[in-house]
């Protein structure tokens, strides 16, 4: 159960740069609002007892409530993702960082089978969700979506107002008996996204006329509003500034628990500041996963030190 009660496994005898940063980072422990992207150099890594875990062996501390294994995607005839075999933790925080490329995405969209919409896309393997394999044929995909929500690198709200931008996903899962229920969905939802206070007057507006960080956070209370169990989110601030990034992660921080997150970012000091655990993808491979932590101090492969050095990417 308790990650505390494991054996610490460290991997590599090489020093790694990195590791200052880490100790001051695990000292602050939290997201603090002076940390905002691209502003400061520090990569702050929430304190864990280090761990570490290989691809495709089980994490132990809970029951993983995503699993895929030796998850291959083909664009036609290009292999794009060469069998990834990795869990997403109720719990955690799960980012996926890589060069450009590298199938960060296409492994996310696997998650919720989006890449039933792309054609040509084949993929293989088996993904679990709470045991149950979401690659079958019987699988209802508007269900799954629903389960596991996602939010875009663009934020998309649908041309309609504040209000209905919510109340769509619960209207037409049939999840709110009457208009009073649906309401408080909706109030519930845009709270845990840390949009109410700025919108509860004017929930009759266009989604569209709010700005880039509160459409983003619109999206999130859109996929919240439908009670998922996953949130999956592709590179959520890259259209944001810092402080609307600042705010984004902010609420990546306090929806941590109730939901398990899997997240893309370019952005290693995000990855750095709202994971728990990392993924590093290089080529279409999952080169490395393990505790946040220790992907940026002591990484076992050289190419996840390279990349997080910044000798590529
Ligand atoms: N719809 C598609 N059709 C054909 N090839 C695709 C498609 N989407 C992605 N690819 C290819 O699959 C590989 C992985 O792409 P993917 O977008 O998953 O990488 P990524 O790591 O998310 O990249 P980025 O960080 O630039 O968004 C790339 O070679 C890309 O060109």
């Amino acid at each position: 159960m308790n990650d505390e009660k494991e054996p610490i496994l460290t991997n590599s005898a090489v020093p790694f740069p990195s590791t200052a940063i880490a100790r001051e980072a695990e000292e602050k422990d939290v997201l603090t609002p002076d940390l905002r992207p691209e502003v400061q150099a520090p990569m702050p890594v929430p304190a864990e007892p280090a761990r570490t875990i290989v691809p495709g062996e089980a994490d132990v501390a809970t029951t993983p409530k995503m699993r895929a294994e030796d998850v291959r995607v083909y664009y036609g005839e290009k292999e794009a993702l060469k069998g990834v075999s990795i869990e997403v933790h109720d719990d955690k925080v799960t980012a996926f960082i890589g060069p450009s490329g590298c199938g960060k995405s296409t492994f996310l969209r696997c998650l919720n089978r989006m890449n039933d919409t792309i054609a040509g896309a084949r993929v293989t393997g088996i993904i679990t969700l709470d045991g149950e394999d979401i690659t079958s044929p019987d699988m209802d995909v508007v269900q799954l979506r629903a389960r596991v929500g996602m939010v875009f690198q663009k934020p998309n709200p649908f041309p309609k107002s504040i209000f209905e931008n919510v109340a769509y996903g619960p209207r037409i899962h049939g999840l709110a008996d009457g208009k009073d229920e649906l309401a408080g969905i909706v109030e519930k939802s845009l709270r845990r996204a840390g949009l109410w206070d700025e919108v509860k007057d004017r929930l009759d507006e266009s989604g569209t006329a709010l700005s880039g960080g509160q459409q983003q956070r619109l999206c999130i209370a859109r996929a919240i509003a439908v009670d998922p169990e996953v949130i999956l989110m592709d590179e959520p601030c890259s259209a944001l500034d810092p402080i609307a990034t600042a705010k984004i992660e902010e609420l990546i921080h306090e929806l941590r628990g109730r939901y398990a997150i899997a997240i893309v970012t370019h952005n290693m000091q995000q990855a750095a500041r709202v994971s728990q655990r990392t993924a590093f993808f290089h080529l279409g491979e999952l080169i490395e996963y393990g505790k946040t932590k220790e992907i940026f101090t002591n990484p076992r492969e050289q190419r996840t030190q390279d990349y997080i050095t910044g000798r590529y990417g």
